[in-house]
């Protein structure tokens, strides 16, 4: 099967007052259709970075990125199969739009039909009743708002999620129902998932294999069986493994 996702030698650069950041740096990995990857890695490692770049929003200074064999684009057709959802949903769902104003805008943007039945669907496919409709984020819990950003994001039906820390700004319980929540739609949509964590029990919970990354670089990829019997090779890897709270089973 060919990969959905192929990202090769790929640099992002910023540039900030004369200096330049070299944020990610030669990397390349793929995903299969259907296949959830995770990237870890300490803050500022460049895992945010990957995701942005594949949406268009930061500098590529080399390499490539591919969806379905061809380059990412930016635009309405990339949009429809491609769709992030970020940490914090508080600041992306806009404070004076109501769930329903927020879940249809997609569908205007994109003539899509059917508003009515399509944003009522979301809400159940998110597991929000009706009530929710009309509300504002200040009205919702922080996981419902999650649930609210990830209708939104699978509002036009994209082949591929790119998930960035989802769930880290979520109390314990609230934050293994949205994994939940996300698993579930995975296998019912078959969607890819390409998933931003520093969390490894999150990324063994979720993910099929992963790609350790370090100052912009990935020093290690395993899968969630290598992961899981604590074959990591690297020293890096290791660290990180003992700093999560994630404790391999014996
Ligand atoms: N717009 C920007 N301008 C300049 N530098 C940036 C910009 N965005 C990110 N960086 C830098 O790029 C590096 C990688 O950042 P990135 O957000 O990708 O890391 P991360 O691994 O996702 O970290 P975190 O887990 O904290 O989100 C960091 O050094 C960061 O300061």
């Amino acid at each position: 099967m060919s990969a959905l996702i192929e990202i090769e030698n790929l640099s992002v650069t910023f540039r900030q007052r004369g200096r330049e950041v070299r944020a990610v740096r030669d990397v390349s990995f793929s995903v299969a259709a259907r296949e959830s990857f995770g990237l870890v890695g300490e803050s500022g490692s460049g895992k945010s970075t990957i995701l942005r770049a594949i949406c268009g929003m930061a500098p590529v200074s080399g390499g490539s990125i591919r969806i379905g064999g061809a380059p990412a684009a930016t635009g309405r057709a990339f949009a429809a199969r491609v769709q992030m959802v970020f940490q914090d949903p508080y600041s992306s769902l806009h404070p004076r739009r109501t769930v329903d104003a927020t879940l249809a805008e997609p569908l205007a943007i994109h003539g899509r039909g059917d508003r009515d039945a399509r944003v009522l669907a979301a809400l159940g496919d998110v597991g929000l009743d009706a009530s929710f409709r009309f509300r504002y984020p200040h009205q919702l819990s922080g996981g419902q708002r999650q649930r609210v950003a990830i209708a939104r994001a699978l509002m036009l039906e994209p082949e591929i999620l790119l998930l960035d820390e989802p769930t880290s700004a979520l109390d314990a319980s609230v934050q293994a129902e949205a994994l939940n929540l996300l698993s579930r739609l995975r296998v019912e949509r078959g969607l890819t998932f390409l998933m931003v964590s520093h969390d490894l029990a999150v990324i063994d919970h979720m993910c099929d294999a992963v790609a350790v990354m370090r100052d912009g670089a990935v020093v290690e990829r395993l899968d969630r069986a290598t992961l899981a019997d604590g074959g990591a090779q690297e020293p890096y890897t290791r660290q990180l493994l003992a700093a999560s709270a994630y404790a391999a089973p014996v």
